[in-house]
């Protein structure tokens, strides 16, 4: 699972687990579980707390759950311990649990050793190995299969018993109505009526199930599945990576790699050699050869961030990787082919940029194939806010080995009024500061806030006009920000990730904004 799903946010605490002898009471486990289902957030966070559960009640070692793509004839695992992208498929009929879902029936695999139907493979993909093994079907009301749920490794040793089947078929009942009432099972519904449409869309590190982002979900399902370029517009920290990756993991490309060029972090003349590498002697102290990004993505996606920071030469060598698939290395003559996907994120206005001249208007075409424009943070909704700020003081109190503090009433008005200019990186990183500073319980002072927040645009501190030291003249917006920016990066002696925290944007924002001011880039 990736980052975010390791932690389960605070609305799916789970009681205590009762620490259980030989028989575990499965009512302990399951009963809460109705319960959270109807407010999913995080099915990831959901469906890992969920295996995790059933894992400790069958006394395994880990818990998988499958389900059936009905367009492939496969299963693929959910919330087993694994990273998001490795998600594992299995034919119908492959493996204990594609037996189980081709024949519906229970299997109790005392010794994975001889076994005819233990797949190994699975086991030297995920570098786990199995001993004992016991799956069951899941069925829906109508008694169809839609999955699997299986159990790894029973504790202390010893296979599992004719009573464990027993308590893992019982589970499985409570499991499927569950499970029938989330938007996963909805998804493999839909998936049903539409064969080919693939299912196992991966959202699920994406928080937020306001309107506008439902639309996004949307087009990337639609998308993501086809080989489009696309373009992500929208304002910095509102998620445009997240949701690059949401595009590379749930097309046909997952399984490759994901190379992200970030080109507001790069010096222009280096932009160049990072995308397409460089042949030995192309420069001095080019002594070996250099592969590039698209090199190193080929069959996968390339995610250039900060598309409009890309100089125009480059543009035009990039067009031509988007026309014909190809280019040269930096000092090279070959023409290397290479099969890559680009996803591009920008927070700049493109088309104005090509009215300036500053952006070719034939890549701007190409590149804008699909165009997403994520929401700021304040047009989603008071519901998303309160998501994310769960999921975010889970995650920061896990990650500072803190006890999960409550957020109090005040403090959640307040955190929906804001206007977050820095969208959902600067809330994340409100709410880390706050879980650090608080004793138990968030309250409104301890969010690092400007005071006085309103629904309203922020409200100018001091009535005070920036001016022009000595002459009085009055500043433009541009200059009173330039000078802002350098007043803080001073303050924080120059470092670049403490700068963009306290100015709450983006690094990649604040290294754009400093090269526009001619600051060239570290190291
Ligand atoms: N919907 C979301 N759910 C959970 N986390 C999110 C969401 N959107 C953004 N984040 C988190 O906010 C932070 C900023 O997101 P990201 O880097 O994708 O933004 P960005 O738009 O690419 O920013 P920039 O333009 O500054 O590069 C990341 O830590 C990301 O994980």
């Amino acid at each position: 699972m990736g980052p975010h799903c390791d932690s389960v946010p605070l609305d799916f605490e789970l009681p205590p687990l009762p620490l259980m002898a030989s028989s575990p009471d499965i009512s302990q486990v399951l009963l809460p579980i109705g319960g959270l289902v109807g407010r999913e957030i995080d099915l990831d966070a959901f469906l890992q707390t969920l295996m995790d559960r059933i894992a400790v009640t069958m006394q395994a070692d880990r818990g998988t759950l499958w389900l059936l793509d009905p367009a492939r004839g496969e299963l693929f695992s959910r919330a087993a311990h694994l990273p998001e992208v490795s998600q594992i498929r299995v034919k119908v009929g492959q493996g204990v649990a594609g037996y189980v879902a081709e024949h519906g029936e229970p299997v109790n695999m005392p010794d994975a050793r001889g076994e005819s139907r233990f797949f190994a493979d699975i086991d030297r993909l995920t570098g786990y190995r199995t001993t004992t093994m016991l799956a069951v079907p899941l069925r829906d009301t109508g008694g169809n299969i839609y999955g699997v749920l299986q159990v790894l490794n029973r504790r202390g040793g010893g296979r599992f018993t004719d009573d464990d089947v027993e308590r893992l078929m019982t589970i499985a009942v409570q499991v499927s109505q569950a499970l029938q009432s989330t938007s996963l099972y909805q998804e493999l519904q839909r998936a049903k009526a539409q064969p080919h449409a693939p299912v196992g869309y991966f959202f699920n590190r994406i928080i937020g199930e306001s309107e506008p982002l439902k639309v996004i979900y949307r087009l990337i399902q639609k998308a993501a599945p086809t080989d489009a370029t696309v373009l992500l517009r929208g304002e910095s920290g509102c998620g445009k990576e997240l949701f690059a990756r949401a595009v590379h993991v749930n097309g046909p490309r997952r399984d490759k790699p994901f190379v992200k060029v970030d080109c507001a972090a790069l010096p222009a003349s280096l932009i160049e050699n990072e995308l397409f590498g460089h042949e030995k002697g192309a420069f001095t102290g080019a002594d070996h050869r250099v592969p590039g990004k698209f090199e190193a993505a080929d069959g996968g996606t390339v995610f250039i961030d900060e598309i409009g920071e890309l100089p125009l030469p480059v543009q035009g060598k990039l067009l031509r990787v988007l026309q014909d698939r190809e280019f040269e290395r930096v000092g090279g003559t070959q023409t290397i082919k290479v099969d890559v996907r680009i996803v591009a994120a920008t927070n700049r206005e493109l088309v104005k940029m090509v009215a300036e001249g500053k952006f070719r208007e034939d890549l701007y075409y190409r590149i804008k194939v699909v165009e997403l424009v994520l929401p700021p943070l304040r047009e989603r909704g008071g519901e998303d806010i309160e998501r994310l700020t769960s999921h975010f003081i889970a995650a920061s109190a896990k990650r500072h080995r803190l006890p999960v503090p409550r957020l109090s009433g005040v403090a959640l008005e307040r955190l929906k009024r804001y206007r977050w200019p820095g969208n959902v990186r600067e809330l994340e990183n409100c709410i880390e500061s706050a879980v650090v500073l608080c004793e138990g319980e968030i309250l409104e002072e301890h969010l690092p806030l400007p005071k006085g927040v309103s629904a309203a645009p922020a409200p100018v501190e001091s009535g005070e006009l920036v001016t022009e030291g000595g002459t009085g003249e009055l500043l433009p917006l541009a200059e009173v920000e330039k000078r802002h920016i350098l007043r803080v990066l001073d303050s924080v002696k120059g470092n670049r990730t403490a700068a963009s925290k306290v100015l709450q944007i983006g690094r990649n924002t604040l290294g754009r904004k400093l090269k526009e001011y001619g600051i060239a880039d570290e190291g």
